[in-house]
């Protein structure tokens, strides 16, 4: 199957949902904006997306205090099927569909899949509450959603893995998305979009295809750049200090050197020379 008929079935799933959709995201929209969409593909191309997920070896670690777990961006080196279905979401048709449910105007996809692509997560993987990067490689866009589908059959809500959304921050209450098989999560992000994937708790992997999306112009009039930066889950007082340090440290920095002093290696390099 090609992209552009992926795309048409995710469409559909999509628009047979969209008034719901609607007064969900404008339900939440004060806090961080979200909704999610069950069996958003036919159950045995899901099946089949998860079946060509490369193994955990075949993938990038990445392990710190903030986060463990494995991504991938580069995608001609995985089944071809991974990137038609990330590219699928990329679509204008979905694209601005999603605009028109969160009433936002002008969304752009990220061809260069900075941060996005697929990710893996297995036992005792995590990913600790944070602010995503606020804008896009070259710095010229926001970040304005995050379209998380994962594809793990029969991912159970006691194996852990799940994202978890925190409107209060780390300190308030938290409302927690299960990643259940098949189904697509859709978030805000911005300044107070705190987010993180609980610790997976069963020897089984968590995988999931991401997409971000971008704007001209941010979600929130108050929004300011920031680079990703991490807290503790509550309760880790030590891990939380470090992880506070560690993100006004790099925040210091990206004030000098606008792109960072680094190039973030978590994109896909079409043009391979
Ligand atoms: O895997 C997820 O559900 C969330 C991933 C995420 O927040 C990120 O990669 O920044
Ligand atoms: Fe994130």
């Amino acid at each position: 199957m090609e992209t552009k008929q992926i795309a048409t079935l995710i469409f559909d799933k999509i628009s047979s949902e969209k008034e719901t959709l609607k007064k969900k995201y404008s339900e939440t929209k004060n806090g961080i904006g979200h909704f999610y969409i069950d069996n958003v593909l036919p159950e045995d191309l899901a099946m089949k997306i998860s079946s060509v997920f490369p193994s955990k070896e075949e993938m990038v670690l990445k392990k710190s205090l903030r986060e463990y777990k494995y991504i991938a961006a580069q995608m001609d080196q995985y089944d071809s099927l991974l990137e038609k279905v990330i590219y699928a979401f990329q679509d204008q048709r979905i694209v601005d569909l999603i605009g028109e449910i969160c009433n936002t105007k002008s969304l752009e996809p990220d061809e260069n899949l900075y941060a996005g692509g697929i990710s893996l997560m297995a036992y005792e993987n995590f990913l600790n509450p944070h602010l995503d990067n606020s804008h896009d490689k070259n710095r010229d866009k926001w970040r304005v959603f995050n379209l998380l589908y994962y594809v793990t059959p029969d991912w159970d809500d006691d194996n852990g893995g799940h994202l978890e959304l925190w409107p209060d921050g780390v300190e308030g209450e938290q409302i927690t998305i299960h990643s259940r098989f098949n189904r697509l999560a859709i978030m805000a992000t911005h300044q107070g979009s705190w987010h993180s994937v609980s610790p997976v708790t069963y020897q089984g992997e968590r995988c999931c295809v991401s997409n971000y999306y971008f704007s001209e112009t941010p979600l929130k009039e108050n929004d300011q750049f920031h680079v990703t930066s991490f807290r503790a889950r509550p309760g880790q007082k030590a891990k939380d200090f470090i992880l506070k340090m560690d993100a006004s440290l790099r925040m210091g920095i990206r004030k000098v050197f606008k792109k960072g002093i680094v190039e973030n290696p978590h994109v896909y390099k079409k043009d391979k020379e």
